[in-house]
């Protein structure tokens, strides 16, 4: 693997060949099963997966540096992000030998439609929205209940506060909305040297994705949060940026600043799509955090929280306990999967 830094662009276009010359590393595995019963390889050490193509994974050792290892014959379907146990070969190279159990795994539909994960032991997913263009709450709410779905925690982040009016204007009372129901918000603004304070406080310690509509910001915070990955900027026709990477593999990376590691974050195109993805009716229901203390309180069992009578659902939005935008979001959701 090349020593140069690249920029994830072009990363995930050598992610691409690698994956191709990863078919031909499956042929090792069987001489592999035979090196590892001869005791030709070092002792067993954690490591996390940064990228993964095919059978052919690059593991992060102990002291932060990739190492090139490819999957004991019995082991398959590792993602970016698994913490697995490895021993080294020769050549620098070496074998993961089994993956620990995942805290969290993030799912997305492969080109069949099948959810497929895509990356594990993800701490929180940040939804970035902007001032400019401003985020219409049902999407917003979208992004929530998608987040809940998988058990990963959100954080709303909102970016270009530079632009926001001094009484912090409509979004301010939004956002209030969101805080009131335990959710962590993070104002950002690339605009300055203190903009991104408060979210490097957040990402601090975790391991993040950061997913939301184009434009509001996410390569921009990203290039600030790793500089030393952000050659691609100007060094990249538009054309290039703009091509369809969604098929590749999610990337690992580190953030680094004063030789602390201050957290990790986990990136791709693909999974800064995340949210626009299927759903069912009770992943909505159940995304919707604040009616989870009616669930299961409407006279009717099978309740669908329209018209019933003795809907507790209805009954908690008239008595102020749900907001009425909150269960019209939902209401909205529900009828975009019925479409
Ligand atoms: N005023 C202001 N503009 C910003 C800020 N952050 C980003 N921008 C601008 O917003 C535009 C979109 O930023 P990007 O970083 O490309 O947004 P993105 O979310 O990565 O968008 P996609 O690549 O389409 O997914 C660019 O013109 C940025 O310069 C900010 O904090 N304040
Ligand atoms: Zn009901």
């Amino acid at each position: 693997m090349s020593k140069r830094k690249l920029s994830r662009q072009q990363q995930w276009r050598v992610d691409k060949v690698q994956a191709e010359r990863a078919s031909r590393a499956e042929k090792r595995d069987v001489r592999d099963a035979e090196k590892l019963a001869a005791g030709e390889y070092g002792a067993e050490q954690p490591g996390r997966v940064m990228a993964h193509f095919g059978r052919t994974l690059e593991v992060r050792n102990t002291e932060g540096s990739p190492v090139r290892c490819h999957l004991r014959a019995n082991l398959e379907g590792m993602v970016t992000g698994d913490r697995v146990i490895w021993r080294a070969g020769q050549e620098g190279s070496g074998v993961v030998v089994a993956r620990e159990e995942r805290d969290s795994v993030l799912k997305r539909p492969d080109a069949r439609g099948q959810l497929k994960p895509v990356a594990a032991n993800i701490d929180q997913i940040l939804i970035v929205f902007a001032v400019e263009p401003a985020p219409h709450p049902n999407l917003i709410d979208r992004y929530l209940v998608a987040a809940e779905a998988t058990g990963i925690a959100p954080v709303l982040v909102l970016n270009k506060i530079d632009l926001l009016p001094e009484d912090g204007g409509e979004l301010g009372k939004l956002l209030e909305r969101y805080r009131a129901l335990g959710y962590p918000v993070v104002r950002t603004t690339t605009a300055n040297e203190e903009g991104l304070t408060p979210l490097r406080q957040q990402l601090e310690g975790r391991t993040s994705v950061f997913v939301g509509q184009s434009g509001v910001g996410k390569s921009s915070l990203i290039d600030l949060l790793l500089p030393d990955e952000s050659l691609r900027i100007g060094a990249l026709s538009e054309d290039s940026r703009k091509g369809t990477h969604t098929t590749t593999t999610a990337r690992l990376y580190t953030m680094n600043r004063d030789e602390v590691t201050d957290g990790e974050l986990i990136d791709s195109p693909g999974i800064r799509e995340f949210g626009l993805v299927h759903l069912t009716e009770q992943e909505v229901t159940d995304g919707f955090i604040e009616f989870r203390p009616f669930i299961g309180y409407c006279r009717f069992r099978d309740c669908r929280h329209r018209e019933e009578p003795g809907c507790a659902l209805l009954e908690a939005v008239e008595t102020g306990k749900i907001h009425p935008e909150r269960f019209a979001s939902y209401r909205r959701i529900l009828d975009s999967l019925d479409a």
